[in-house]
């Protein structure tokens, strides 16, 4: 397998010709930077795959980020440039990214951490068995959106309930995310499971995200046709020269598209901004325009333009509903990072008192 085999395109080539200043892939020579993607992360070590195998690599003190975007630590799917010297490998440079997929670190604080990169498609698994709201859905749907990613919605379980029960679903979900792409399957009867493959084709690489047992690891297991994923291990080499035995996080398929499957994807907490909202709810936001009330909540206040709408049914109950529950939530976040800075400015002036009054103290 080489890098072109796992998503090493145009794009990319062309950000590592200009980076190495060569005009064609062959001219790099062994001692300088080769192209290769991070497929795999613990703690400070990185498994790079590259056209001459996997090396276990760290990060070079000053790391080049080639973006004016943002600079940031290696994640898994970032395509970067690698220095290698007989036992050690370095990533010298972060390639620019089609883009990343955040998740709070820390609810509390807001922080946000990258998680994975240079994806195509997230597929957000909805478990038939699990009650999951529409808002939820709406939830992952503006976390995908927010980072530029086609969302694919997927019922999965679909054998479990007579196909009346699937196909209500499947087109309540189409009604409330008519601009979304949605199907159901299931990864016991192998029904529909094609449609996955419909879009993981060579060149492209996808993340499955969604509610623990909502069927993620089966689905990618299937498609994977054995359990690979869960046995597929790789040796490697520490610094200290003792192999230690791994799972890989990137997995191809068959067909050529790569999988990645990271423990990080799977913790709660996505992260999004307003840009992933609106995006996903772009036709409410566009008549929300029309309200009277710049900050009307769409909830009470008079003319109230989505309010009209809803009432006229000209807006399905549950788009109108999701929507609300996301622009609450946010709200609340909002609300909780500024008290945050507040305790942390109190805290602080309390701190810079403290301080003046010692010094008082001690003249
Ligand atoms: N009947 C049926 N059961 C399924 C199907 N897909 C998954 N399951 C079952 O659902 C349970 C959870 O599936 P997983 O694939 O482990 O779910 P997951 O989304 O990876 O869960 P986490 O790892 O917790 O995030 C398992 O018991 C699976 O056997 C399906 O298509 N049909
Ligand atoms: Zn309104």
């Amino acid at each position: 397998m080489k890098i072109k085999d796992i998503g090493f395109d145009e794009y990319f080539e062309n950000l590592a010709l200009e980076a190495l200043k060569v005009n064609s892939l062959e001219e790099i020579n062994n001692e300088e930077l080769v192209p290769a993607r991070v497929i795999r992360i613990n703690k400070r070590y990185y498994t790079l795959f590259s056209d001459e195998g996997e090396f276990l690599a760290r990060i070079k003190g000053k790391i080049r980020y080639n973006s004016e975007i943002q600079s940031e630590l290696p994640v898994v799917g970032d395509w970067v440039l690698m220095k290698k010297s007989d036992n050690n490998a370095f990533i010298d440079t972060i390639l620019t990214r089609k883009n990343i997929l955040y998740r709070k670190a820390n609810i509390k604080k807001n922080d946000i951490q990258a998680i994975v990169s240079n994806i195509d498609y997230a597929f957000i698994i909805v478990g038939i068995d699990n009650e999951m709201p529409m808002s939820a859905i709406a939830r992952y749907l503006s976390v995908v959106h927010t980072s530029g990613i086609k969302p694919i919605i997927a019922i999965s379980k679909i054998d479990l309930y007579e196909d009346e029960e699937y196909k209500e679903l499947l087109a309540l979900i189409k009604e409330t995310y008519p601009n979304e792409t949605a199907f159901a399957y299931s990864s016991k009867t192998a029904k529909n499971t094609n449609t996955f493959l419909k879009y993981i084709k060579k060149d492209t690489s996808s993340v499955f995200i969604g509610a623990s047992g909502a069927g993620k690891s089966t689905i990618i297991n299937y498609l994977l046709k054995d359990e690979r994923m869960k046995t597929q291990e790789v040796r490697e080499y520490d610094f200290k020269g003792m192999h230690t035995t791994t799972h890989r996080e990137l997995l191809v398929l068959d067909s050529g598209g790569v999988v990645i499957d990271t423990p990080g994807l799977r913790n709660l907490g996505l992260w999004e901004d307003d840009k992933g909202i609106k995006k996903t709810f772009e036709d409410l936001e566009e008549y929300a325009k029309r309200c009277k009330f710049k900050d009307c909540t769409h909830q009470h206040e008079p003319d109230c333009y989505i309010l009209e709408l809803l009432e006229n049914d000209e807006i399905p109950y549950e788009r109108y509903d999701a929507y609300i529950t996301l622009l609450n939530e946010n709200r609340e976040l909002q609300k909780s990072s500024i008290e945050i800075r507040k305790d942390r400015k109190i805290a602080l002036k309390k701190i810079t008192k403290y301080g003046n009054r010692n010094k008082k103290n001690n003249k």
